[in-house]
């Protein structure tokens, strides 16, 4: 049933040098490595329960936007498979209800109602067509699977497009975690950047540490120290000095939601990256799959996630560093806008302003 998509994975292995998550199909298990615990331990976890992937994605076990709606997918494939249904249409109840638990994990990243979506869909055209219970899990885990698959070729292609992009002997700044711990595998920015370096460009990468959460110290770093590609670790507000004095040529982030106009949604401290490079003349670019981009203009329908304050005022909950009784706010993401984005890098191109146009050709939406 999933030969072709094992196929197309396998000619993917030499991409995969880390494999952050995967559905086990002998056991019918979803399996993760916790990214909280790195880089100190390489933890892997594996359940049959939804309840417990959608505890993964709320508690940010699993985090980066490609990475939650595979994952989401892959929950919806375990409410379906684990069910004892044994008529089509509770079975669709059961699929319904996991649903709305995964839905309700994060709100930001389009990729987790994207991919929640498509999977729905398909078990639709199951019930539709053929009203049988077993159909419905096949056509749901097929999706899902689809989904995983797709969104490592896509990272790919996305580092063939941003690759371009990059000139021998850069020095990029990069926030957060954009690698393979983000996606299904390979990674979006930093697939851009893995690409570039494979191609033997000789780069060299400033990640911020971003706070919080500390993606960049804890995962970006631990990524590319692991393919050998030069990094240096900088706080987040680094990045303006880093620019004015010569010392880095763009920028490459990720994004979470990214809007018809050009809106894009990343994490917090990315606006404050995109001025600091647009101030200082230098190229500012954002790369995600198109299963990223919401088919609406403006920025209203963009909703940033605000996390325990206890984040802001503790090192990853370990030491507090701040007065006990003060108020904390803790954005998870901002907006960046796009006048100060250069240009948005998919799996099916670049595209540059005027974002309405552009995007919109290349997420095939026609006037
Ligand atoms: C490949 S996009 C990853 C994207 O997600 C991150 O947020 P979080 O770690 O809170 O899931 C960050 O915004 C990255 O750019």
């Amino acid at each position: 049933m999933l030969e072709d998509l094992l196929s197309r994975l396998d000619r993917l292995k030499e991409f995969l040098t880390i494999k952050p998550l995967y559905y086990d199909l002998n056991t019918n298990e979803f399996v993760w490595i916790d990214t909280r615990q790195l880089p100190w331990n390489e933890v892997y976890i594996r359940t049959k329960d939804y309840n417990r992937v959608a505890r993964a994605i709320k508690d940010m076990e699993i985090r980066g936007a490609p990475a939650i709606g595979v994952t989401a997918a892959f929950g919806l494939t375990l409410a379906a498979v684990h069910s004892k249904a044994k008529r089509a249409e509770e079975l669709m109840n059961e699929i319904k209800e996991a649903y709305g638990v995964l839905a309700a994990t994060r709100p930001t990243a389009y990729n987790l109602f994207w991919a929640l979506d498509r999977t729905w869909r398909a078990a639709q055209r199951a019930f539709e067509v053929e009203n049988d219970a077993d159909a419905i899990r096949e056509a749901v885990l097929r999706e899902a699977f689809t989904i995983y698959v797709e969104d490592v070729e896509n990272n790919v292609n996305m580092g063939r497009n941003g690759a371009k992009l990059i000139d021998n002997g850069d020095r990029i700044v990069t926030h957060c975690n954009t690698g393979s711990l983000a996606t299904a595998g390979f990674g979006t920015a930093l697939g851009v950047i893995r690409y570039a370096w494979h191609e033997g460009k000789s780069i060299k990468v400033y990640a911020d540490e971003t706070r919080p959460l500390l993606q960049g110290a804890r995962l970006t770093v631990w990524e590319l120290k692991k393919d050998g590609i030069p990094v240096t670790l900088i706080v987040d507000g680094a990045s303006g000095l880093l620019f004015r004095r010569g010392m880095a040529d763009l920028a490459i982030v990720g994004a979470d939601r990214i809007t018809l106009s050009g809106h894009v949604a990343n994490k917090i401290g990315t606006y404050n990256l995109a001025l600091a490079a647009n101030a200082n003349g230098k190229e500012f670019y954002v790369a995600a799959p198109t299963s990223t981009i919401q088919p609406v203009v403006g920025e209203d329908s963009i909703v940033i996630e605000e996390r325990s304050p206890d984040e802001v005022k503790t090192v990853l909950g370990r030491l507090t560093i701040t007065v006990d009784d003060v108020e904390a706010w803790n954005p998870a993401f901002d907006i960046t806008p796009p006048e100060l984005v250069s240009g948005i890098i998919t799996e099916k191109g670049v595209a540059r302003r005027p974002y309405e146009k552009t995007l919109k050709e290349i997420i095939g939406l026609t006037e």
